[in-house]
């Protein structure tokens, strides 16, 4: 079994002379496999977990481990290569690029990268699986806020990865897609980790 999870990780964010604490000395470990929720009052630091062992950000104190590796001290391109072949990412506010179709969108991670499938028949197929299989073309701009987050979904699994960390990845969507989304990704052995 695969385990991605920090050792007594802080992150300090600074600005305008303020330090904030977002996290202190935190040490959890995620299993492969596993469906995991990260619960917590606002402001408790789930979206800066997420977003550290999710490669994303550093933290300022302690070490991000995959499979026994310490990731957090790789090079830029090393780290855009680990996310790609092993996280999808789910954003809160979904950061979909706005002059971008759904479709568009969805490919997007796989622009710049070799893989041997067929890009769009693949982006059709997970657009579809969410309901959107009339909204290809649409622009973000175009459509629902659930519609928007449905994108976001289909865009974080888009390479296949191991490992799905959502932060918040059903807020916008009815109960019966938010199920549908869940019961897709655990059949597919895809380890998830949401806020
Ligand atoms: N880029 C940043 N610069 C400064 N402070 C930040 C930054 N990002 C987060 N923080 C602070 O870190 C703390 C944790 O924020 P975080 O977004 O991780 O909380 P959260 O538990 O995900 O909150 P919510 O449930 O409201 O989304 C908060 O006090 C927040 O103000």
């Amino acid at each position: 079994m695969q385990k991605l999870g920090c050792v007594n990780v802080s992150k300090v964010f600074k600005g305008d002379g303020v330090e904030t604490f977002a996290l202190e000395k935190i040490n959890t470990c995620f299993v492969e496999g596993e469906l995991v929720a990260i619960v917590g009052p606002s402001g408790s630091g789930k979206s800066t977990l997420l977003s550290l062992i999710g490669a994303l950000d550093v933290p300022s104190e302690g070490e991000i481990i995959y499979r026994n590796e310490s990731i957090h001290k790789y090079s830029q391109n090393r780290l855009a290569d680990f996310r790609f072949e092993h996280i999808g990412f789910i954003f809160q506010q979904f950061h979909l690029l706005p002059a971008l179709t759904a479709l568009e969108n969805v490919m997007s991670p796989l622009f710049s990268r070799k893989v041997s499938c067929n890009k769009k028949g693949r982006a059709e197929s997970l657009l579809s699986q969410v309901g959107l299989a009339d909204k290809l073309h649409a622009l973000p701009s175009q459509l629902s806020g659930g519609q928007q987050q449905r994108v976001a979904i289909a865009r974080a699994l888009v390479h296949e990865p191991s490992w799905l960390l959502a932060d918040e990845p059903t807020g916008n969507l009815d109960t019966d897609t938010g199920e549908l989304i869940f019961v897709f990704n655990v059949c597919d052995n895809t380890t998830i980790v949401f806020e």
